[in-house]
């Protein structure tokens, strides 16, 4: 019997992809430092201690630092209050040398997100979390001042690897707001026609397997299965999974929500996890803070 080669997926290297756009985006801070004089203003406010979110800031203040961003960091104890909180977003608000505002999520139990992404200027938002930036972006002829970043990354990744996306059509798979909806909306705007599939969705896998694009957003390891996908797909796989795994290092490794060993003998293309979206999401978070700064002082 003849033994066919599997089919072979183009890996997406986001990590690639996203050291280029650090790149872009550190000559375009140098620009405009050189032009007028401004260093772009990132601030972060952390609330607790969950190591996690402690690891995310770190790395957002490392590359903060290579490209030329400064950053200012507020680190909030577990019990603080949503007033205080507040307080310090209204300082960030106020203060010219900051243009860009992050408050890590989640949130402590007791706080009320919507109150504290209310609080931040709509043109500070470089997360994109503020209702106002999210219901811009769900508009047409509207746009909001930010995209978040992971969404945003996302296309990013299919624009950079040559993947078109008008006429096409396109699943998500997962509604939250910060990264199925988003991403729904983003591709609906660069014309495909768009389905979300969530968890009261019967028969998933026959609706992801008419799609030429998934985007896979709901963390749950290895949800998505090959025979979910059609032949030649590009999949962007959004999610983080640690699974449990005593030869690793940290005795955990991180997997997506798709199977990648069986996706990527019938994808067409199709990102890593880690080394997928996950680092386009500091480099958009960069990119958003440079725009903002070129936004408030009109630097073209
Ligand atoms: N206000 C707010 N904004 C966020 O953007 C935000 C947040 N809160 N809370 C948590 C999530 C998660 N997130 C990630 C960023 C980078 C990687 C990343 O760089 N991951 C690498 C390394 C993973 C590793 O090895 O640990 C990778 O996937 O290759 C992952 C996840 C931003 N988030």
């Amino acid at each position: 019997a003849t033994v066919l080669a599997d089919a072979s997926a183009k890996i997406i290297d986001g990590k690639l992809v996203a050291k280029q756009i650090r790149e872009e985006v550190g000559v375009e801070i140098a620009r405009m430092k050189d032009a007028i004089g401004v260093v772009p203003g990132l601030a972060v406010i952390l609330v607790g201690s969950r190591k996690d979110s402690q690891t995310y800031v770190r790395n957002k203040k490392k590359a903060c630092d290579a490209v030329g961003i400064k950053s200012y960091e507020v680190n909030l104890p577990e019990d603080a209050s949503e007033y205080e909180v507040i307080k310090h977003i209204a300082t960030f608000n106020d203060d010219p040398s900051v243009h860009g505002i992050l408050v890590q999520l989640p949130l402590p139990h007791h706080m009320n997100d919507e109150n504290i992404l209310n609080a931040v200027s709509i043109e500070k938002d470089v997360d994109g979390f503020h209702p106002v930036n999210i219901g811009r972006l769900a508009m047409q002829g509207r746009d909001p001042f930010f995209v978040p970043c992971t969404p945003k990354g996302c296309m990013e990744l299919l624009h950079r690897s040559g993947v078109e996306i008008k006429g096409k059509r396109a699943v998500v798979i997962g509604r939250s707001n910060i990264v199925g909806t988003p991403a729904a909306l983003l591709l609906q705007k660069a014309n495909a026609t768009v389905s979300i599939v969530h968890s009261k969705t019967k028969n998933p896998e026959e609706i992801t397997r008419q799609a030429d694009i998934i985007i896979a957003a709901v963390g749950v390891a290895n949800l998505v299965r090959g025979s979910w996908i059609k032949p030649g797909a590009a999949i962007i796989d959004v999610g983080i999974n640690p699974v449990d795994d005593p030869a690793s290092p940290r005795g955990y490794r991180l997997v997506g929500d798709v199977c990648f060993e069986e996706a990527s003998k019938v994808a067409g293309a199709i990102t890593p996890v880690p080394g997928g979206v996950g680092p386009m999401t500091i480099a958009m978070l960069l990119s958003n803070t440079l725009d903002s700064a070129k936004r408030i002082h009109k630097f073209k």
